[in-house]
């Protein structure tokens, strides 16, 4: 098992840049999620770590060793790394045992080594007694399952998981999360899970990389992505959370500033010391509150109100910016139907500290 370590990786296809000066350190043994919106280049990442992909500038090192840089390119079977992909990629005319022992067989492994990795390999993932059925015989997590197999045998010092569960159904998704965390800590791998799917990343990662045009913009844990976005993307991409102009007024220190945003005073949760002036604010729907008609609050009216699993979305348009549109959660008891005019108040907010 190893660390990956990426220093300023830049990969551009003509003048775009599908990697931009990417640095990112995985530690030996991390479960990492790459998550970010369709096109900001979370394959060309993975391509180029396990070296299908040549970069233009920056290093690459897989357990301290430079595996690519502008000068250097280790080929990918020099890599170490296991792979599974969406697709599965199983061969459909062998079965699962020649499936999963297809690289030790290319390698020229005898064949009872072979047989004994095979075994093992179909254990870790539950996959005993099905050593001679054919991929047309599965379901889709178990062809999943034979293709972590597979990249079990190939004793990999790197596992790279592109979108994994794309093509499988919800319920399917929720039942081979359980398998990856599972996998994870049998084997101790490093792994590098690509996905665009927030819920995904969140369940199985514990530290998510969010990439948007090319880079990376902020590496935390689920809840500081949530609590303290780093940039005005990562905010309104996780969490749903709306970002708008505000005018900061002072610092009290603590980590809490106070920032006026859609005409009120509110006491916001920021990073360091805000200097008065112009700021982006993040509000979540948990920030936001109906009140009663005499406190300080925003008129709005009440768009659509949608049950969501124990409690009520309401969406509203305020109505002195009917282009806006804010969210927020209300209990069954009290809460309102479409066409109301209500109150809502700012209970707290977030100052976007990056762009
Ligand atoms: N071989 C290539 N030639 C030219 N442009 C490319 C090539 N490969 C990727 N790109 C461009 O680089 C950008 C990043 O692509 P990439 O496939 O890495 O995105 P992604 O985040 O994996 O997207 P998705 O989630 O849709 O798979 C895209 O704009 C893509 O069109």
């Amino acid at each position: 098992m190893a660390r990956l370590t990426l220093d300023a990786v830049t990969r551009t296809f003509g003048a775009f840049h599908a990697l931009d000066r990417v640095s990112l350190d995985v530690r030996d043994g991390e479960f990492l999620a790459v998550l970010g919106p369709s096109g900001c280049g979370k394959t060309t990442l993975l391509r180029a770590v396990a070296g299908f992909e040549k970069v233009n500038g920056g290093t690459i090192a897989i357990g301290g060793r430079v595996v690519s840089s502008g000068t250097e390119h280790v080929p990918p079977e020099r890599r170490r790394v296991g792979i599974v992909f969406q697709s599965y990629a199983l061969w459909p005319h062998m079965s699962v045992a020649e499936n999963a022992g297809y690289s030790m067989r290319v390698a020229g492994a005898p064949k009872e080594e072979i047989r004994r990795a095979v075994a093992q390999a179909l254990a870790v993932v539950g996959l005993s007694g099905f050593e001679d059925r054919m991929p047309a015989q599965l379901s889709g997590g178990q062809r999943q399952r034979v293709a972590l197999a597979r990249c079990l045998v190939q004793s990999p010092a790197l596992v790279l998981l592109d979108e994994p569960l794309a093509n499988l159904d919800v319920h399917l998704r929720a039942s081979m999360e359980d398998e990856f965390a599972d996998f994870h800590r049998r084997t101790g791998s490093t792994m590098i899970y690509i996905t665009h799917d927030q819920a995904e990343a969140m369940a199985l990662a514990d530290r998510i990389a969010v990439m948007d045009e090319g880079r990376i913009v902020q590496v935390a844990s689920p809840q500081e992505l949530h609590g303290r976005p780093a940039t005005a993307m990562v905010a309104r991409f996780i969490g749903g959370g709306l970002v708008l102009p505000g005018e900061a007024r002072a610092t009290d220190g603590d980590g809490a500033c106070r920032v006026r945003v859609l005409g009120l005073d509110v006491r916001a949760r920021c990073a360091g010391p805000v200097p008065p002036g112009p700021v982006q604010v993040a509000l979540y729907p948990r920030d936001l509150r109906l009140c009663g008609p005499e406190g300080p609050g925003i008129d709005c009216r009440v768009t659509r109100v949608v049950y969501q699993g124990g409690e009520f979305r309401v969406e509203l348009v305020p109505e002195g910016a009917p282009g806006l549109r804010l969210t927020l959660h209300a209990a069954e008891s009290g809460r309102p139907a479409p066409g109301d005019a209500v109150r809502v108040s700012i209970d707290g907010a977030w100052v976007i500290p990056g762009p």
